[in-house]
């Protein structure tokens, strides 16, 4: 297996020459009607090649939705495999939004799927869903760094319905930190000592508020969705971050994708998202 620089190595370079914007390839029904393509495989195709052929080359992350291709069976994961490999030799990392969590064992083929650097489906990095306990991702973490890939683990996701479930905490435990902590917490021990950055993400929502209570210095980036559609502003970045938005990789899907089919268009709305971050995070 060929090995690749370490995830969180290569993303710091990419933000750092690209600026940090992840541009989600959410290809929704709503959308593909908008471009006038049809709701079926070829729609799919279309869309997904005009965004990445638009953006690649030059937002530092592309992240497509598995949900919206798995959506068509195996025609649309076909389509999703060969996004994530025209987005690659574009020059954009891929993150593989599948959000995959199970028990040990079966996670271990999750990680395969994704992060086997010989997969068909191998993705720089891969969300994660560690509700099933945070040990049971160490097939995944364990993939990931021998590939040089990363993992996104949800913390504190961007939807209000998430507070039930991150902001518990475990019996016996009062005052002690809720789950959402406790995943960042567990996160910052994966990536300490490495350099740059490291490879073990966290998806923390833009549209939070402020989160100076939670300890987000772990030493990984942050994927934080919510921007545009959900809400949330590039503005909002300093408030919700505080110290760590060097970290912060902002996503944007329907935002940007709903000023499509026009390639020109889709490159002049990321850069305008691109350049309202670089500001909000220069004002830091
Ligand atoms: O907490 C989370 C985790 C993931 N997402 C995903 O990000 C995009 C957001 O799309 P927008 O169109 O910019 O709202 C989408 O793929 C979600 O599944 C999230 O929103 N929140």
């Amino acid at each position: 297996m060929s090995v690749l620089e370490p995830f969180g190595t290569r993303l710091r370079r990419a933000m750092d020459e690209r600026g940090p914007l992840c541009v989600g390839i959410d290809p929704h029904a709503s959308l593909l009607a908008d471009w006038g393509l049809n709701d079926d495989v070829a729609g799919l195709e279309r869309f997904s090649r005009t965004v990445v052929e638009a953006l690649a080359d030059r937002v530092a992350v592309l992240k497509p939705q598995s949900a919206f291709f798995e959506r068509f069976g195996s025609r649309g994961v076909a389509v999703l495999e060969k996004s994530v490999e025209e987005a690659r030799a574009a020059g954009a990392l891929v993150v593989m939004d599948a959000k995959r969590g199970d028990i040990g064992s079966t996670m271990a083929a999750y990680a395969e799927t994704f992060l086997h650097k010989d997969a068909p489906l191998f993705s720089d990095a891969l969300t994660v869903s560690p509700y099933l306990g945070y040990g049971s991702l160490r097939p995944a973490v364990e993939l990931a760094r021998e590939s040089g890939a990363g993992l996104f683990v949800l913390a504190l996701t961007s939807n209000p319905e998430g507070a039930e479930v991150q902001h518990s905490v475990r019996p016996g435990d009062d005052g002690g930190p809720n789950v959402g902590a406790r995943m960042l917490a567990h996160l910052a021990r994966e990536n300490a000592g490495e350099g740059p950055m490291g490879s073990f993400g966290a998806v923390v929502g833009a549209t939070l508020g402020d989160l100076s209570s939670y300890d987000l210095a772990i030493n990984g980036p942050l994927l934080a969705p919510g921007i545009g559609a959900q809400g949330a502003t590039p503005a909002d970045l300093p408030r919700v971050f505080g110290a760590a938005v060097g970290h912060v990789v902002p996503n944007v899907s329907r935002g940007v994708l709903r000023h499509g089919p026009d390639a020109a268009s889709l490159r002049a709305s990321a850069d305008r998202f691109a350049e309202q971050i670089r500001a909000a995070v220069a004002a830091v």
